[in-house]
């Protein structure tokens, strides 16, 4: 038996419960027909190659398959057997789904939109510790959503100054301080130093308000120094870590996953970077995609964007948020993070459109209030409670200057 391009390729095949089932988008380069292209991703992403292979009889058949293709919509389905993959390797399975297709003369254009999770495969990963629940098992939030903000300027504040923002933000009513992208281990702010003065002030606020509060510290580093990090937040007693893992890499990720099991930590997912796969339409890997590896690799809130609210391009959060809540196979679920150019004048816009089973953060629409941070924070927490309740923000002010003065600055409008 020769392998050849056209084996990969079969519209009669009915996936098996064990395959993994995978979504593209093609278009053909030109002298392509569809059934060239479909085959050639089908065998590109398994186990084949330009040139016949004469391997009768002694190779496992490990092959894909291209089982429909729909030329409208441009969409082409491929279904993996799940012998292809090494159980628990998100890396490997990357390679093989996203890997050299995403480079073939034989498609102008190609893009992974959505992937069918089989059983078996979907056990082989530890998914989140705690998902949605981080709520009520880290914090005392109960079913409203979790408010969060990174001071600003991103980076630049020294570390009694980060530390500082921190207490005026977590009793002006915000959960969780989080660290920004890229702010890590720099001279300005060293990473142990805003560990400790952070988390003396996360207990100063706790003792002000009686709330449960927290800190998302970026973690990102190297493999070994960044597990190195992961057990420093859990020595001074911080409940979560956040990897900007599009960055640092799935193996990494990984690694965090099972050095966060070790002491019960949760993880923040940040996906800096992510728009240079998935931004065109009709190219790389959705966000739909990476937020399905990112649950499987066991992340307990990723950022899926704000539906559009804030100043940042995203693709169809509310999809993406109802897959992270849904069911796979008896994962824990993962909880959205709306950000990125939100302000107290939006809430009640965002909940309408996302729910409350999210994560809502705000930097500039904290920390660039007119009266500071502290108030900023009190508009923001009042909005996101008020708007949970599906009362509206600007019945909110009524009695809560501070909001109101949000309002007068930024309105409820999206800021570009
Ligand atoms: O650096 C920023 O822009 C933010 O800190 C938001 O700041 P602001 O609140 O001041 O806008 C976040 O990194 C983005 O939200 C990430 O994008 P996404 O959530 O889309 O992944
Ligand atoms: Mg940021």
């Amino acid at each position: 038996m020769g392998i050849r391009y056209e084996d990969f390729l079969d519209t009669a095949y009915e996936p098996k419960e064990s395959d993994l089932v995978c979504s593209f988008y093609l278009e053909p380069a030109d002298g392509i027909s569809w059934n060239g292209a479909a085959s050639r991703v089908a065998s590109e992403s398994s186990n084949g190659t330009w040139a016949e292979l004469d391997v009768e009889g002694s190779v496992e058949d490990l092959s894909a398959t291209a089982c429909a293709i729909d030329e409208e919509s441009g969409q082409v389905t491929v279904a993996y057997p799940d012998a292809l993959f090494e159980p628990g390797s998100m890396p490997q399975i990357l390679s093989c789904i996203a890997g050299n297709i995403m480079g073939m003369k034989a498609v102008d254009r190609i893009r992974l939109l959505d992937c069918k999770w089989p059983k078996k495969l979907v056990e082989s990963f530890p998914g989140p510790q705690y998902g949605s629940a981080i709520r009520t098992e880290i914090l005392d939030a109960g079913e409203r959503p979790a408010t969060a903000t990174v001071p600003k300027p991103k980076v630049g504040l020294n570390t009694q100054q980060h530390a500082t923002v921190g207490y005026e933000a977590w009793t002006g009513g915000i959960d969780l301080l989080k660290d920004d992208e890229n702010l890590t281990d720099q001279s300005f702010n060293p990473f142990e130093d805003r560990l400790i003065e952070s988390l003396a002030q996360r207990d100063a606020a706790e003792d002000e308000t009686g709330e449960k509060k927290s800190y998302l510290l970026n973690v990102t580093a190297s493999g070994n120094e960044m597990l190195e990090r992961v057990d420093m937040a859990a020595e001074h007693g911080c409940e979560f870590v956040m990897v900007d893992v599009v960055t640092t890499g799935w193996g990494a990720v990984q690694q965090v996953r099972e050095r966060c099991e070790r002491h019960g930590l949760a993880i923040h997912a940040h996906r800096a970077m992510h728009a240079a796969f998935d931004r065109i339409p009709t190219h790389g890997v959705s966000m739909r995609v990476i937020a399905q590896i990112a649950r499987l690799c066991g992340v307990d809130h990723i950022h899926t964007g704000t539906a559009g609210l804030g100043k940042l391009a995203n693709e169809d959060t509310r999809g993406i948020n109802e897959w992270l809540q849904s069911d796979c196979h008896g994962l824990t679920d993962v909880l959205p993070v709306a950000s990125g150019g939100l302000h107290a004048g939006l809430m009640d816009q965002l909940l309408t459109e996302l729910g409350t089973t999210i994560a809502v953060q705000a930097g500039g629409g904290i920390h660039g209030h007119p009266d500071g941070t502290h108030a900023g924070a009190v508009a923001f927490r009042r909005a996101t409670d008020a708007a949970a309740r599906g009362e509206s923000v600007e019945n909110a002010a009524s009695d809560c200057p501070e909001l109101a003065r949000a309002l007068e600055k930024w309105g409820t409008e999206t800021p570009r």
